[in-house]
């Protein structure tokens, strides 16, 4: 009876062996480069393993791959052969010119129920619903509607300053990022929720510490992560989400309640919630001239031409759908999830950057100091016209981009150019956005961090498709506009009235977090100093 079972497990155990190295071998039988996978865990293991950042995986399989010349290779994320492309010409195509062949995001596909907020935002709708949800969304985004959310911005950045005036009293060095966090919270909060939350000012606000769990991707949700990429039928299946549900519950009775008050003391606030509840009245037109969903300056002049087209056939109200409550918290709930880990993210970088660089600080000092001793107030216009904090910006997200890499799902079957090669239609494709910023083939001296690279000259030298930090395309990042805008507001403030240093706590070099798939550090400390007349004129 032993004999038996130990030979029955054995059969298992070989026969999965088996399988799995069967699975391992699919970009060889397809004769396309790819990176040696382990097996189970493909080409994912140091991350699994915690010997990488994802950052550093994604660089290290971009610069194998390239070097094969084919402008594209294979890689397993676990079992699931995806395609990763390394030629900025190829990431044209997929993106831009031939969006029909990949008009979808990889989002895990679950049941409807499963994680019914995350389920019809942006990120998870296909093909017609999300034409739809973008355009009625994209308004949101204007020149004229981010000039209306410009004072709430504003107002959190001017309470982050008094925090940090206070603590600098009485700590020698302040960890900037867990103050750029409650900053993201209540920007992020007040715009698409409609609700003011005081994280900065109490870090036991309840928003705050559901949105700090919601964002938390490390411990069991990190595993719900690796387990959608490794069985995603199974999950499906099994009905697991990514969302807790009590997380879901708080998020959607927080929009709803907000949108019942609102109805009933006819309350109209200038942020994106009162958008959404115009557009479910059908009270939502696009403006003549609006400047909206313009592409990334990473893209080329033939990007706008594919996305009107794309466009061109969704109307805002066409009648058959109509948008719910449910819509509507599912879209403020991925706003929040996508734009507060990077916004932080993206403010932690860049302070720590000019921390490191204190020439471009000061020059950046003597950009804010000379807008604003000419008489202009901290206003839409002035920061927009601040070029050298435009300069810093772009720089920090060449060197640290919050998306590591964005992906597509191929969604009708595609011929790769000057090749025999054809992806068959729900294949992953992957463009690596960390790695190409880092090529040194493409950005000389990479590692250095020269804001000068963004200047009217050097800029229009950068080749097109190789600088993706919002990434490319009809489904590039629709809130680019809002979160340069609030980067930019909250390091004015920030900038203009302390000078920032690095402390005995600040990690250098600084490591890339090899505990998530997210770009952050394990820390970012710096010394701050209030301004004072002594330093700056010295
Ligand atoms: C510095 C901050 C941010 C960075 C670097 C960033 C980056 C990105 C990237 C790389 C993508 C994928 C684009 C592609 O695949 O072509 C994306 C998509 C998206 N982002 Fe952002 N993002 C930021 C902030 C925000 C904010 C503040 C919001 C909302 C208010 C937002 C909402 C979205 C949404 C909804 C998508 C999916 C768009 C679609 O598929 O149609 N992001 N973002």
């Amino acid at each position: 009876m032993w004999a038996l079972t130990i030979a029955l497990i054995s059969t298992c155990i070989w026969l999965l062996y088996r399988w799995i190295n069967s699975k391992n071998e699919y970009w060889r039988k397809k004769g396309i480069p790819f990176v040696r996978p382990v097996p189970l865990f493909g080409t994912m293991y140091p991350v699994i393993s915690g010997k990488q950042s994802f950052a550093d995986l994604l660089q290290i399989q971009y610069t194998e791959l390239k070097a094969s010349g084919r402008g594209y290779g294979g890689i397993f994320e676990f079992l699931t052969p995806t395609i990763m492309i390394t030629d900025p010409e190829l990431i044209r195509l997929v993106t831009v010119k031939d969006f029909e062949h990949f008009a979808e995001r990889r989002t895990p596909d679950m049941k409807d129920d499963t994680d019914p907020l995350f389920h019809r935002s942006l990120t998870s709708l296909k093909s017609d619903d999300w034409k739809h949800m973008r355009t009625i969304l994209s308004p949101a985004f204007t020149t004229s509607k981010l000039r209306g959310m410009f004072p709430l911005m504003s107002k959190c950045s001017s309470e982050l300053i008094k925090a940090l005036e206070q603590e600098s009293e009485i700590c020698e060095s302040l960890e900037m990022s867990k103050h750029f966090n409650r900053l993201a919270n209540d920007v992020i909060g007040s715009v698409a929720f409609g609700h003011e939350s005081q994280a900065i000012k109490n870090d036991k606000d309840e928003f705050f510490l559901m949105g700090q769990r919601l964002r938390n991707f490390s411990g069991l949700r990190y595993l719900i992560v690796a387990g959608y990429m490794l069985a995603p039928k199974l999950m499906k299946l099994l009905g697991i989400s990514f969302t807790p549900k009590d997380i879901s519950v708080y998020f959607r009775r927080l929009i709803i309640g907000t949108m019942e008050q609102r109805d009933k003391l006819s309350i109209s606030r200038p942020d994106m919630l009162q958008l959404l509840m115009a557009a479910q009245k059908g009270g939502i037109t696009r403006e003549k001239n609006a400047e909206i969903d313009s592409g990334t300056m990473g893209e080329d002049s033939i990007a706008e031409t594919e996305r009107i087209k794309v466009f061109s056939s969704a109307r805002l109200n066409d009648g058959k759908r109509n948008i719910t409550d449910e819509d509507i918290a599912a879209q403020a709930f991925i706003f929040f999830l996508a734009g507060y880990d990077t916004v932080s993210a993206v403010l932690s970088f860049t302070s720590h950057l000019l921390a490191c660089n204190p020439e471009v600080q000061r020059k950046l000092f003597e950009e804010i100091s000379s807008e604003l001793d000419n008489g202009n107030a901290t206003d839409y216009d002035t920061i927009r016209n601040m070029k050298y904090l435009d300069m810093v910006i772009s720089e920090s997200l060449r060197l640290y981009p919050p998306a590591v890499f964005s992906d597509r799902k191929c969604t009708k079957n595609y011929k790769f150019p000057n090749s025999d090669f054809v992806m068959e239609a729900g294949q992953g494709i992957v463009y690596p956005i960390f790695a190409l910023h880092r090529d040194p083939e493409l950005f000389e001296n990479p590692e250095i961090f020269d804001p000068e690279r963004f200047n009217d000259e050097n800029k229009k030298k950068i080749r097109p498709y190789t600088y993706l930090p919002f990434g490319s395309g009809p489904h590039n990042c629709i809130g680019m506009r809002f979160a340069l805008l609030e980067v930019k507001v909250c390091l004015v403030h920030l900038i203009k009235k302390f000078e920032l240093e690095v402390c005995t706590k600040t990690e250098l070099p600084l490591k890339i977090s090899t505990k998530t798939f997210q770009m952050t550090t394990d820390n970012v400390y710096f010394c701050t100093w209030i301004y004072g007349q002594i330093f700056r004129n010295a």
